[in-house]
């Protein structure tokens, strides 16, 4: 794997990975700590260097603390770097000052470090492109060559690198500071997963999550006639136990206004912000919105970030939806204290295949084992169309589907429902429940 940490421009510390050091549409950076004006360069930074390094370059858990930004729309400007000095926390880095740029070498060797600290733990997606100029000249010639660093792998993670850029902005835009008055006067979350447990034991088949999406990069337009309010409403009609919203802009034509306008319309179904989350920012925003639960993507978050966005989701009332795609992804997962839903998405990023059996597989054996012993509820992600494959996952040990392409395409997602599970699952169909329902 290349490299995946890089030195932004203003910015002299290794900061990929650190959910929240984003770069701003100037490529200043905005997380980034500063040492006393007498200390050199080398020891303040390395201080903080290592300190990033010991906290798996996790900057969500210095959001937590309340560490200064060296941005203008900076999450927690509240404490004096003194005060952080004092309590072991990350120095604050000012980029205009006049410190020397660090050794190229030094730069080198930290990334390198960096890069492989991430490996490690199976992340795959790398946050930002490296540095270095996307084309480069070979030969008497000047053949341009790609350079590789600076091409995503994948699409999930041309997503993320266009995502770290539009958040900056956004956080410019609207600072935290605003964001929690909202969150502060909006209603009270439903219970994401408890909706699910119901649904499921009230129908014999696994809660479903209905998506409201327009499109995707795999499919493209999905629904031309997309009307969010009327989607959301026919699914619950359908006897959707949740929904989930797609707030993307760039890549599945979603919006943060369609969560909102959901929200409002009356629907009663607890709501997912179907969100690339890379920053706690997009918590508070998703929160701001109307949204219930969150999705946490472990390709692209660090285990320190999974862990602490977890804990800031839950502190506003939010349900977290953890997803993998992979064994060593879940074994991740299921290594975090807790869990309460672990979403495994049947489809590769990089060749836009679904396969159903990538459920089967990752809830095999001991990992089975382990998911039922801590209740863990599974929901099988993407590529469901039939009622066959809604028994073959849940026959896997999925207690829900997330479903969007099959339903949303249809004019009438009710019908989509239907036909999904083979049953009309509005009504309730286990009897012993029916008495207790009514
Ligand atoms: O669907 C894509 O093309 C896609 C590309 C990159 C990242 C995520 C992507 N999909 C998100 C999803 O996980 C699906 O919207 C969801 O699981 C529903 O899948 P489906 O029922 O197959 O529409």
């Amino acid at each position: 794997m290349t490299a995946t940490a890089a030195f932004l421009p203003g910015c002299r510390l290794p900061v990929a990975g650190a959910v929240g050091c984003s770069r701003t549409t100037t490529g200043r950076s905005t997380v980034c700590a500063s040492p006393s004006p007498k200390s050199s360069w080398a020891s303040s930074s390395l201080r903080v260097a290592s300190r990033l390094a010991a906290d798996s370059l996790s900057n969500a858990d210095a959001q937590l603390s309340g560490i200064r930004r060296c941005s203008s729309s900076s999450l927690d400007e509240t404490k004096s770097e003194k005060e952080m000095e004092g309590n072991g926390q990350h120095v604050v880095f000012d980029p205009k000052s006049n410190m020397p740029e660090p050794p190229p070498e030094w730069k080198e060797k930290e990334n390198e470090r960096i890069a492989a600290m991430i490996e490690k733990q199976g992340v795959s997606i790398r946050r930002r492109p490296e540095t270095g100029p996307p084309l480069h000249n070979v030969g008497a010639f000047q053949f341009k060559l790609q350079n590789a660093g600076n091409t995503p792998r994948n699409i999930l993670e041309e997503i993320i690198w266009s995502k770290d850029l539009e958040v900056a902005q956004m956080k410019e835009r609207m600072p935290v500071a605003t964001l929690k008055k909202l969150v502060d006067a909006a209603e009270s979350t439903r219970d994401f997963v408890g909706a699910l447990r119901r649904r499921a034991a009230e129908t014999g088949v696994p809660g479903l999550i209905a998506e409201v999406k327009k499109a995707s990069p795999s499919r493209g337009i999905i629904q031309p006639n997309f009307d969010p309010v009327r989607i959301a409403k026919a699914y619950e009609a359908g006897g959707a136990a949740c929904l989930s919203v797609l707030t993307d802009q760039k890549y599945f034509q979603g919006s943060f206004e369609n969560l909102q306008m959901i929200r409002a319309s009356g629907v009663q179904c607890p709501l997912l912000c179907k969100e690339f989350i890379i920053d706690a920012w997009q918590l508070y925003k998703a929160r701001a919105s109307g949204a219930d639960a969150v999705l946490l993507i472990s390709a692209v978050l660090p285990d320190q970030d999974l862990k602490y966005m977890s804990r800031i989701a839950k502190s506003l009332g939010l349900a977290v939806l953890i997803e993998v795609h992979s064994e060593r992804e879940m074994d991740r997962v299921l290594a975090l204290p807790t869990v309460d839903l672990v979403g495994i998405n049947n489809r590769n990023l990089e060749n836009f295949k679904v396969d159903i059996q990538n459920t089967v597989r990752l809830l095999e054996g001991e990992r089975g084992q382990t998911i039922r012993d801590r209740g863990i509820l599974v929901v099988g992600e993407s590529g469901l169309f039939t009622p066959a494959d809604i028994e073959v996952v849940q026959m896997a040990g999925c207690g829900a589907v997330l479903v969007g392409e099959s339903l949303v395409k249809q004019d009438d997602p009710r019908v989509g429902i239907a036909g999904l599970f083979g049953k009309d699952i509005s009504i309730i169909t286990n009897p012993s429940l029916e008495v207790s329902a009514a």
